[in-house]
């Protein structure tokens, strides 16, 4: 892929995907990242050598692929001034908004309609190239753009398509948002290691490698994440006591709760922001 990308929006999750496109490869002198905030413009030319901007306009003007990268609340303010340069270009960008709770039919109206856009909701660990991200296209995105922005996000990460729009938001809850959870459950367990009497370093690297582990190990195996919890559990072993203490206290549930206060937030900002 050789397209001009420019990410309208420079900041952590903007960067975690174009940093992990240039540790997967893709040449940084394609890349142009805007923002308002000179000192983030030149942070982020420094650590990845892209192209940076503080005009939208001209970052727009010329990019192959335009990634909306701003917060939710303030994407309103950010497309309606690019509605005029993408009106006038001959050949449309494709769009790929990362907002959460930004609808597609919403951001098509502000950038003045009949755009190809592809509704994304990717995650961090891009970063690192070992991102997850849910897309879901418009009726306007041709089946090459559909690639492209495979393509682009598959850089860092798996990725997967949903059919309906409504899915981000469950996607944001499972993945968008996941790593929180999982860094939550890393920091309780480091804590617990130190409260057990480990040094927190030696706890810290006990807590991220079995992480780690269990994810590649459940990745490769051909069983049930359920059944891999239940081959750790020895009868009337230690696990067991550890396993009872999570279900007792209702760990299931808790995930459920949380995840559909997310989903639910994702739902709200639809409307707070008027998107
Ligand atoms: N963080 C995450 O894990 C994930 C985030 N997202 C989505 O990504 C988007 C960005 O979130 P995140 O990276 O966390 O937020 P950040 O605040 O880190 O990044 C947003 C960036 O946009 C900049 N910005 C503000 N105004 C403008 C403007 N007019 N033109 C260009 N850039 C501007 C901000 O500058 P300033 O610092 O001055 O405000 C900031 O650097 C959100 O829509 C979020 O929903 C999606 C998935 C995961
Ligand atoms: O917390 C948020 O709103 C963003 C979207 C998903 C992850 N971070």
């Amino acid at each position: 892929m050789s397209n001009k990308i420019t990410f309208i929006g420079a900041g952590n999750m903007a960067s975690a995907i174009f940093g992990g496109l240039i540790s997967s490869g893709y040449s940084p002198s394609l890349i142009t990242a805007t923002s308002p905030v000179q000192a983030e413009l030149d942070s982020v030319r420094q650590r990845f050598g892209i192209h940076t901007s503080s005009d939208n306009l001209s970052a727009a003007a010329d990019a192959d692929i335009i990634v909306l990268a701003v917060k939710p609340q303030i994407m309103q303010q950010v497309c309606e001034p690019l509605a005029a340069v993408l009106q006038q270009r001959s050949e449309r960008p494709l769009i790929i908004s990362i907002a959460a709770g930004a609808q597609v039919a919403t951001l098509d109206h502000w950038l003045g309609g009949r755009h190809a856009i592809v509704r994304t909701m990717p995650n961090t660990p891009a970063l690192v190239g070992a991102g997850a991200t849910g897309m879901f296209a418009s009726a306007e995105v041709s089946p090459a753009q559909r690639a492209a922005a495979e393509q682009l996000l598959g850089a860092v990460g798996i990725v997967e398509w949903v059919s309906d729009e409504t899915l981000i938001n469950a996607v944001t809850a499972i993945s968008g948002s996941g790593p929180a959870y999982f860094f939550l459950f890393l920091t309780a367990m480091t804590d617990a290691g130190v409260n057990l009497g480990l040094p927190r370093d030696t706890a810290r690297r006990l807590a991220l490698q079995t992480g780690l582990g269990a994810a590649q190990m459940a990745l490769a195996s051909e069983h049930s994440t359920e059944q891999l919890m239940r081959n750790v559990m020895s009868p009337k072993g230690t696990t067991e006591r550890a396993i009872a203490t999570f279900e007792d206290k209702q760990l299931r549930q808790i995930v459920q709760d949380a995840m559909d206060a997310c989903a639910q937030r994702a739902e709200e900002m639809q409307s707070e922001f008027g998107c």
